[in-house]
């Protein structure tokens, strides 16, 4: 788990000061001092760290995101981590916050960055993965500069479902999880919550050059066949 962490500290910059840099900056001199010498002792050359490869995966509510995160864990082995999970289970655990992100779920609005940012990246901590798919995140631009802040990294690559707001109620209301926010009321504000604040977000991203936009209608198979290519180009990068 400590080689994970310690691999993150080359996506970061060195001004940043955030825990996972500072833990990054630790871990190293801990490796050094330690498996080093001992690696030395028997021979044997460390392999190079591996850089951590971050996708965002985004779309409005019902876009498919998490069913096509589930074909690209099996074909590439990412680790996915779903904000929307991530908050769920806080609120099944009973933690300190369950109350106030059961409430904001239930009223289609956004939790605050500063919690969800802390449970990815608490995952991301923990994870033997280098290579994450982050999903449903960031839905804010307040998200994404909170993730960059205490994460201090950017992705690689952002996913864009594409979706009409018709099929997505649709698929939303069928979805059959026991979701709470799965309810006409709810997707309805949030379809427009993801119109005023995740739209930004994709400009942004689309600005940046970093934005692979997927027409998400179609069967499972056919949009994957869109999906596919997107991590092909990059096995060499990703490693
Ligand atoms: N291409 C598709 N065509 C029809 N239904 C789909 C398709 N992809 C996903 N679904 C279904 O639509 C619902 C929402 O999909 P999901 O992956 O949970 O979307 P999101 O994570 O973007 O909200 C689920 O019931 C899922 O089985
Ligand atoms: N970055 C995020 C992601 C999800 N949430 C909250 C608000 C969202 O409406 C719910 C559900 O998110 P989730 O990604 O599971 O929803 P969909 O799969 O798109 O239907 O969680 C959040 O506040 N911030
Ligand atoms: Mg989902």
């Amino acid at each position: 788990m400590w080689r994970r962490v310690a691999s993150l500290s080359s996506f970061i910059s060195s001004s940043n000061s955030s825990f996972l840099a500072q833990a990054a900056c630790r871990l190293n001199i801990w490796e050094s001092l330690t498996t080093g010498i001992a690696q030395q002792a028997k021979g044997v050359i460390v392999p190079k760290e591996k850089t951590p490869f971050i996708t965002f995966v985004l779309g409005g509510p019902g876009s498919g995101k998490g069913t096509q995160c589930i074909k690209i864990v099996e074909t590439f082995g990412f680790r996915h981590l779903s904000a929307g999970d991530l908050l769920r289970r806080e609120i099944a655990s009973n933690s300190a916050d369950g109350a106030m992100i059961l409430n904001t779920i239930k009223e289609g609005k956004i939790v605050p960055s500063e919690v969800t940012v802390k449970l990815i990246q608490k995952e991301m901590e923990l994870s033997e993965n280098h290579k994450f798919l982050i999903d449903g995140f960031p839905r804010t631009e307040e998200n994404r500069i909170a993730f960059e802040q205490i994460i201090g990294v950017e992705p690689n690559v952002v996913l864009f479902f594409d979706c009409p707001e018709e099929e997505m109620v649709k698929r939303v209301l069928n979805r059959n999880q026991g979701r709470v926010d799965d309810n006409l009321e709810t997707i309805r504000k949030r379809l427009k919550v993801f119109e005023a604040l995740n739209l930004p977000v994709i400009n942004y991203y689309s600005q940046r050059g970093k934005l692979y936009k997927i027409n998400a209608i179609g069967t499972v198979d056919e949009i994957f066949e869109q999906v596919h290519p997107v991590f092909r180009a990059f096995e060499q990068v990703v490693g």
